[in-house]
């Protein structure tokens, strides 16, 4: 272990700075890209993305369903990149997340879209990319330079952004006040202490992590961070589905996280863990509504969409802490490298 702090730690740190970045200094091309949407007044929104980008993508999916009433579709990569295949995509928006902007499929099917006929955004870190230039808008997150391999600032601000640019295309202003407050908020995040788990996960090899409607595209991203930075296997679920197939596993030596989020889901992800509980497993979940899994700590943040990037945020800060509990520096996971290009 080292005495030095990570750089994943750091940028978590860096968080609600870098949020407070993006909602000032790209509010103009989020308003222009919002009024751009509202104008094409689309029929359904596609997105295309992967890895951390793609669970912001996921997130985003529940909030325009929601709050939009537009269907979302998430859209292979590869049915531009290697298969060359046309999608007539008149009358639709396109969400292109990446933070590098550069894998060339992500950019190919970027490309295709707009061809196709979609408006597309490119929500990205990096404002003179390929992505960016693809698409008729690019939003810059502005979260700075990240130098750990795992994305943590990149994906809370990919996911903000993709947030207000709702917000400005809606004319949401309770949504865009909630987003005001979120630096704030993700400041008290960071100081949830979740350690309480790691006693119940060092000795297992595996979790499931769950969550309802936005908070279960935050258990893929938790999953995600699990795998790359403790070596150990999450496997992410609705805490609806989990209840099929995969209920078969829980047990005394299976753990579950649950994410919670204080919205209309929160009733039943709290069931799904005392029901859970009940088969021996050790089982922890961000909701006070639990009567028997252990409840983790959290932030209420006051708006149903921004709760489970408080959720993240708190997580990040354990997942960091729980690799170096473990002997691994989660700055450096083994195989990988920051940039993924595929084809
Ligand atoms: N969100 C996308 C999915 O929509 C896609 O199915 C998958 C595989 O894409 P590809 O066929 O390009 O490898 O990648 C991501 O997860």
């Amino acid at each position: 272990m080292s005495a030095t702090i990570t750089h994943m730690r750091r940028e978590i740190e860096e968080i609600p700075e870098a949020t407070a970045r993006l909602l000032d200094g790209s509010a103009a091309v989020l308003t222009e890209a919002g009024r751009g949407i509202r104008e094409r007044d689309p029929n359904f929104v596609v997105t295309v993305a992967r890895g951390s980008s793609d669970h912001a993508a996921t997130f985003m999916k529940y909030a325009v369903e929601l709050t939009a009433g537009l269907a979302v579709a998430s859209v292979g990569p590869s049915i531009a990149s290697i298969y060359g295949a046309r999608l007539r995509l008149g009358g639709s928006a396109c969400l292109a997340i990446s933070q590098s902007g550069k894998s060339p499929d992500i950019v190919a099917m970027a490309q295709a879209a707009r061809a196709g006929g979609s408006l597309t955004v490119a929500i990205t870190n990096t404002a003179d990319s390929p992505l960016a230039r693809a698409c008729d808008y690019a939003i810059d997150i502005l979260a700075g330079p990240e130098r750990s391999v795992a994305a943590t600032k990149t994906f809370v601000n990919s996911a903000v952004a993709g947030l207000a640019l709702m917000a400005y295309s809606t004319g949401d202003d309770k949504l865009l006040a909630a987003l005001a407050r979120l630096p704030e908020h993700f400041r008290k995040a960071i100081g949830c202490d979740w350690m309480a788990l790691a006693g119940a996960l060092e000795t297992q090899k595996s979790l499931f992590i769950l969550g309802r409607g936005p908070s279960a595209a935050i258990a893929n991203e938790a999953a995600l961070k699990f795998k790359e930075t403790c070596a150990m296997h999450a496997e992410a679920y609705s805490a609806a589905e989990v209840m099929h197939g995969p209920l078969a596993l829980v047990g005394p030596d299976f753990p579950v996280l649950a994410l919670a989020a204080r919205d209309a889901s929160e009733p039943s992800v709290a069931e799904a863990a005392d029901n859970l509980a009940a088969k021996g497993a050790a089982v922890f979940v961000t909701s006070d509504k639990a009567t028997s899994a252990q409840h983790l700590p959290h932030v209420a943040t006051g708006h149903p969409l921004t709760d489970p990037l408080a959720l993240i945020v708190s997580f990040y800060g354990f997942v960091e802490a729980f690799a170096r509990h473990r002997g691994l520096d989660p700055d450096t996971p083994p195989n990988l490298r920051k940039v993924t290009e595929t084809i």
